[in-house]
């Protein structure tokens, strides 16, 4: 479980990022954070990464108030798949393992392992420049979960991506969260995702969290009902759409607030 309580970032620059943010994430859920351009998605994630302090407000996990460093057990996906362009792709989902200190057999057959879970085990000896923007994208995934985190957070991953590529990695993505389908009892990782589309928030997502406008805070928490495991028979469902309309009139309303800080 993390929690941030009644959380004030204000930056050095004077800038009040977020300011009385509630959120609480149990383990193994699966939650979206939805929001205007700047206000202050990202800011939350390096919260609950522990790459950031809140200048007022609590950051708890497992009910103990954080300290300043990274979470141990977490991995990230950004927008950039910022992988090595000199190093094939099995070396750069090694890359995590390496700097734990892992030996080299069981750090290349676990880095192969993670590629064969995102699709891309014929392509460990590929170099990153003979990838699509979306095999880039599955790699970056595959080294964010080498390690075999509790928490992954990703910070609008597919943004840059096709909409077809998109679906596609958004199934994925749940077929990794849920590796044994529907019957999983625990899923692989709790995943927190940023995006700044309704409908993937509502395609992936367990619950959505809408932020409003500079000073960021959670104006809307909607749970999203139905199987957990979902293909795009769901983007049809009633449940989906009702969802998105919810979800887009809340938007709006976000991004009608006026900017402070
Ligand atoms: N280190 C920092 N110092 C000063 N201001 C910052 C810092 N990091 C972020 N900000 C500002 O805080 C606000 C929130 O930024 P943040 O990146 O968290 O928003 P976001 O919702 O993720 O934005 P986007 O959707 O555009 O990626 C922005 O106005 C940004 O310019």
């Amino acid at each position: 479980m993390i929690e941030l309580k009644a959380v004030d970032r204000r930056y050095e620059t004077g800038l009040l990022a977020l300011q009385g943010v509630d959120l609480r994430i149990a383990p193994g859920e699966f939650v979206s954070l939805l929001g205007p351009s700047g206000c202050g998605k990202s800011s939350v994630l390096r919260l609950l990464a522990g790459l950031d302090l809140p200048s007022s407000g609590e950051v708890l996990r497992q009910g103990a108030a954080a300290t300043r460093g990274p979470v141990r057990d977490a991995g990230f996906v950004f927008q950039e798949p910022t992988l090595m362009p000199w190093a094939n792709v099995v070396t750069n989902v090694e890359l995590p393992l390496r700097l734990q200190g892992m030996a080299a057999e069981p750090r290349a057959a676990a880095a192969l392992a993670a590629l064969q879970r995102v699709g891309l085990g014929e392509f460990a000896e590929a170099m990153p420049r003979e990838l699509s923007g979306g095999m880039k994208m599955r790699a970056a995934i595959a080294r964010a979960l080498v390690t075999q985190p509790a928490l992954l957070l990703l910070d609008e991953p597919f943004a840059a991506l096709d909409e077809i590529t998109r679906f596609a990695l958004n199934e994925s993505l749940l077929s990794l969260w849920l590796p044994q389908g529907e019957k999983t009892k625990v899923p692989a990782f709790t995943g927190v995702f940023v995006t700044h589309s309704v409908f993937e928030a509502v395609f992936l997502s367990q619950r959505v969290l809408v932020m409003s406008a500079r000073p960021g805070r959670i104006i809307e928490d909607l749970r999203i009902e139905g199987p957990r495991l979902r293909d795009a028979s769901f983007r049809q469902s009633p449940v989906f759409v009702d969802a998105c309309a919810r979800l887009s009139t809340a938007l709006a309303r976000a991004a009608e607030e006026p900017a402070l800080g």
